[in-house]
């Protein structure tokens, strides 16, 4: 199975988003990656709707929104509204995550659960079941440009198991670090998208560089 390739728009040119949206859609990236980060979840701040809006116009491909927040349930419906076709929210940062799983997908948006690296697969036993996607972070979130976390492909294979233990559809999303050296062995511990910023859009070819993830299985 081909990986579901998105690539992170944080580290972009945000000078130049438009034509970096439009390189996105003339390659073989699936999704749009978008970080939202609140200076309170994360010690970093990205950028809010009018610049989730902005992409939106220009964007031909998904748009799947990590919401590095603190109580994302206040904001799930202004980010659907916003263009997110997949919400995904922080384990972490949820007191009530089923309910806020349920919230996003009456907004006929897929969920996302993301896990930081310290909080274990195994916490997602009664609740797996309604997700759509888990992204499992490889770097402490907050910042783009991060060394990968050798531990992710334990937790990649740990997670796997129980979806197929629970028979549950859930994609698993791996996101921090992501490289062409790291991306072959995700794939066979079970990961189904990748997220990869810096590497795409530090590459003198992005498009070649996502083409060259995408051939990957
Ligand atoms: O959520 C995050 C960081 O918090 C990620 O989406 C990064 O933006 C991925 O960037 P690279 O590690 O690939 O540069």
């Amino acid at each position: 199975m081909k990986p579901i390739i998105a690539p992170s728009v944080l580290a972009s040119d945000f000078a130049n988003l438009q034509s970096e949206v439009e390189m996105l859609n003339k390659s073989q990236a699936d999704w749009l990656h978008i970080d939202i980060m609140d200076g309170r979840f994360v010690p970093n701040i990205s950028f809010g709707f009018p610049v989730m809006e902005a992409i939106k116009r220009h964007a031909q491909k998904p748009m799947d929104v990590h919401l590095m927040i603190v109580e994302p349930e206040l904001y799930i419906e202004q980010f659907r509204a916003a263009g997110a076709d997949t919400i995904t929210v922080h384990f972490e940062a949820c007191t009530h995550l089923h309910r806020t799983l349920q919230q996003i997908k009456a907004t006929g948006a897929k969920a996302g659960i993301a896990l930081n690296p310290h909080t274990s697969v195994n916490l997602l036993e009664d609740v797996i079941a309604d997700a759509d996607m888990v992204c499992l972070m490889s770097v402490n979130p907050g910042f783009g440009g991060q060394k990968f976390i050798q531990n992710t492909y334990r937790k990649t294979e740990a997670l796997k198991n129980l979806i197929i233990q629970q028979n549950s559809q859930a994609l698993i999303e791996i996101d921090g670090g992501v490289n062409q050296q790291n991306a072959q062995a995700l794939l066979e511990k079970g990961a189904d998208v990748l997220v990869a910023g810096s590497f795409v859009f530090s590459a003198a070819d992005p498009i070649q560089t996502i083409a060259d993830l995408k051939s990957i299985s």
